[in-house]
């Protein structure tokens, strides 16, 4: 082994969160190295959030286009043209932009597999075999991300099936699809690669309703959708047996009420785990069981005032890019403001996002997007909840878009203190208002101030009037 090479930070994975930890670090005046394995950019950038979306995005356009009047769609949508695109969004693979932006910022880029290798120290596995030691003057963080959770359903890891990985690359959109789950990547799975060729798609969702963590209209008004495009969504039904015979053939799955689906493909969609697996914890004295507990400056909180910080899914806080990268701001900066000897405890250098309920859209059609506490929540912290409704179709704002626009908003509220605790909108154009809720929700903004945020005319965002009237404004 060579000699160690010393920086003061060392970020092992090159995820969203991972380069934004070396960029605060870097900006705050220290040096960093970042580690990655795979591909400069993570799950993120070629394998999750940007491939989804370019495949739901023609999607999502075309029903669009379906609620109006005088336009038309001539012909199916061209599913080729789709998934160039898709390869053009995930820059064919090739993370060489990725690697540059780390270079620029400036920080060390190193290619191969991290590990812990005992306090203040990693050690890497190069592609090539060799292994390269590197020691940091003040941090390690851990910025490994998640992997898919595969279910020990008999036979089903045996039949290969795809996650994540292979719906969102897919280069042959099978005819016959079987979605184990349905939670967001079940569904905007579902959506995309139903509309792109997977004409045949089966549903098998545990629960009793889509995207179960949040309010029970999102997921109703998600299934009608579902249904009427002629996806056959299975409730409170779970998967207990895969069969394929022939490795690539077809693959039946058996459903726990006998029922059974032949299909060209089966999708697990039933979650994601850490990824605590060799990465050298037991090396530090920490187990490799469940996330790396963090507290607000997302220092593990293991190791006391110690030096490693986990940040982005492998801690398991809100697996949601945007909220990692939040996080890695925190981080970085804490971790400059404690080697340069600055105060530490500032506001911006503590995490106080997460508890509150991370902002979230699912790209589907209807679109869902939801902030902070549901009601069911709020009412389960204890909170004098008075939470209110409006149908969306009913703005005008909302009826101009599309014909028949379906759509409903929530918003709980404190009743003892008249400030939002979560806000949810569903149905088609409402992503560009969840930020709106996030800042009501973040600042609590009290609705009586609220009141004078006036809507303009005829937009989407009216639906805050309304809701609030319906609340008695
Ligand atoms: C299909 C899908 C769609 C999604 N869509 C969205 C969305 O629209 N919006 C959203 O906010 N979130 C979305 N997410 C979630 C989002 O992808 C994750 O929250 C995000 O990628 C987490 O970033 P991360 O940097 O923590 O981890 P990752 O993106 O997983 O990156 C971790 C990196 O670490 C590397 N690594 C791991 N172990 C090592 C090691 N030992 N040594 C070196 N390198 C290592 C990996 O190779 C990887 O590059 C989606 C997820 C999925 C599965
Ligand atoms: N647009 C977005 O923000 C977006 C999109 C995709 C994924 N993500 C994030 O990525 C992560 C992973 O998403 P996901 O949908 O895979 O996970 P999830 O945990 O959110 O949902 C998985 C679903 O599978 C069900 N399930 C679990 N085990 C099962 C089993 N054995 N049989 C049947 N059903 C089972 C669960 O009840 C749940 O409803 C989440 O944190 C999610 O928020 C975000």
């Amino acid at each position: 082994m060579a000699d160690e090479d010393v920086f003061d930070v060392i970020v092992i994975g090159a995820g969203p969160v991972g380069e934004n930890v070396a960029g605060r670090a870097v900006r705050g005046g220290l040096t960093a190295a970042v580690v990655e394995e795979r591909l400069a950019g993570g799950e993120c950038a070629y394998y999750a959030c940007i491939p989804s979306k370019a495949l739901l995005r023609p999607v999502g356009l075309a029903a669009e286009v379906s609620r109006i009047p005088g336009l038309e769609l001539r012909g199916p949508i061209d599913t080729a043209a789709v998934l160039a695109r898709r390869d053009k969004t995930v820059s064919h693979l090739d993370d060489g932009g990725q690697v540059g932006w780390i270079e620029n910022v400036p920080a060390t880029f190193v290619r191969g597999r991290g590990r812990l290798a005992g306090p203040l120290r990693a050690e890497v596995t190069t592609p090539d075999g060799d292994t390269r030691a590197l020691r940091a003057r003040h941090a390690v963080v851990v910025a490994t991300g998640s992997d898919p959770y595969i279910p020990d359903v008999p036979g089903l890891r045996e039949a290969r099936p795809w996650t994540n990985r292979e719906a969102t690359s897919v280069q042959q959109v099978p005819k016959r699809l079987v979605v184990i789950g349905g939670g967001p990547v079940g569904c905007e799975m579902s959506q995309a690669l139903h509309a792109l060729g997977a004409h045949e798609t089966t549903m098998l969702v545990r629960a009793d309703r889509l995207l179960d963590r949040t309010e029970p209209f999102a997921g109703e008004l998600l299934a009608n959708s579902f249904q009427e495009s002629g996806i056959d969504v299975r409730f409170g039904r779970s998967a207990v047996r895969v069969e394929r015979p022939v490795p690539g053939g077809p693959v039946t799955v058996h459903a726990d009420d006998g029922s059974r689906f032949e299909a060209d493909e089966v999708l697990v969609a039933t979650g994601r785990r850490p990824a605590v697996g060799d990465i050298g914890l037991e090396t530090v004295g920490l187990e490799a069981r469940g996330p790396i507990e963090v507290d607000a400056s997302m220092r593990a909180t293991a190791l006391p005032d110690g030096w490693l910080y986990a940040v982005g899914d492998v801690n398991g806080r809100n697996m949601l890019t945007h909220m990692g990268k939040y996080q890695a701001r925190v981080c970085g900066d804490v971790i400059a403001a404690r080697a340069k000897g600055r105060p530490d405890d500032l506001p911006a250098l503590r995490d106080t996002a997460d508890d509150r309920g991370a902002p979230q859209v699912i790209f589907t059609d209807p679109e869902v997007c939801a902030v902070g506490r549901t009601e069911s929540q709020a009412r389960a912290d204890g909170f004098a909840v008075r939470a209110v409704e409006y149908d969306m179709g009913a703005v005008s704002g909302a009826y101009l878009q599309a014909d028949d626009y379906t759509g409903r908003a929530k918003m709980v509220v404190d009743d003892g203190r008249r400030v939002l605790l979560g806000v949810t909108f569903v149905g088609p154009a409402v992503v560009d208002l969840l930020h709106s809720a996030t800042i009501a929700v973040t600042a609590e903004v009290p609705l009586d101030q609220l009141w004078h945020a006036v809507p303009s005319f005829p937009t989407v965002s009216e639906i805050w009037l309304h809701l609030m009237e319906e609340y008695g404004l």
